[in-house]
């Protein structure tokens, strides 16, 4: 299993969010978010992937983005459309394609982007396009019908560690490769808490999920 820190902004901040190793770090190019990235990343350790995360953006505007953060994946929240994901593929980067959850979801719906993104992640609808800061009901992903791995998202934090456990020894979960952790690890100045997330990756590496 791998950890994705989302959201991030500050420059110490990341330098220490890097110390605990994860296998990607998010930076928020979505105006609107109180996560927005407008920065210059630090020189990062060559195995923790950055992946910026866009909402509708254009193929140009994230291009952009790619080249001069170096960027080597992004991470779609809002209606982009197959041909936009495969156009980003041809610029060798990581595709994840963002599906937003509630009750219900009609798994249908993934099928053009089968073969144009490289990762689902699974987040909660709610009333922004990310960043909600809850939970869907996992029970829906008993449904999957893919067998491309995904991200689990959506208001993952130290409270939902019990139901996470048990949602790893559930079949439905064989496929979920990363857990993306946001705002529930915020300080109230929306920094990482280091802390909390430390004592989290310490449990799920106790529960021999990750190394
Ligand atoms: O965090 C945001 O502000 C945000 C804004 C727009 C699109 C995505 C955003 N964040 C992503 O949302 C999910 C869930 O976050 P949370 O755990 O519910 O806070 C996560 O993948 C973030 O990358």
């Amino acid at each position: 299993m791998n950890l994705k820190i989302c959201g991030m902004k500050n420059e110490n901040n990341i330098l220490d969010v890097a110390e605990l190793n994860p296998s990607y770090m998010g930076f928020i190019f979505y105006e609107k978010s109180p996560r927005y990235f407008n920065s210059v990343i630090p020189e990062l350790p060559e195995n923790i992937k950055k992946i910026g995360v866009f909402v509708n953006s254009t193929f140009d505007y994230i291009r952009g983005k790619v080249e001069k953060h170096n960027l080597q994946g992004v991470q779609l929240h809002g209606d982009e459309t197959p041909e936009l994901c495969s156009k980003l593929k041809a610029l060798d980067i990581i595709v994840i394609k963002v599906f937003s959850i509630k009750n219900q979801f009609n798994f249908n719906v993934l099928e053009p982007f089968e073969d144009v993104c490289d990762y689902y992640l699974f987040d909660t609808k709610g009333k922004e396009p990310g960043g909600n800061g809850y939970t869907f009901n996992w029970n829906v992903l008993k449904k999957y019908p893919s067998i491309k791995p995904y991200f689990l998202s959506g208001g993952i934090g130290p409270k939902e560690l019990d139901a996470l456990l048990l949602f790893l020894k559930r079949p439905e979960s064989e496929l979920c490769c990363t857990l993306d952790l946001n705002s529930k690890f915020e300080t109230a100045a929306k920094l990482k808490d280091i802390t909390k997330l430390k004592a989290f990756q310490k449990k799920l590496i106790d529960a021999n999920y990750i190394r």
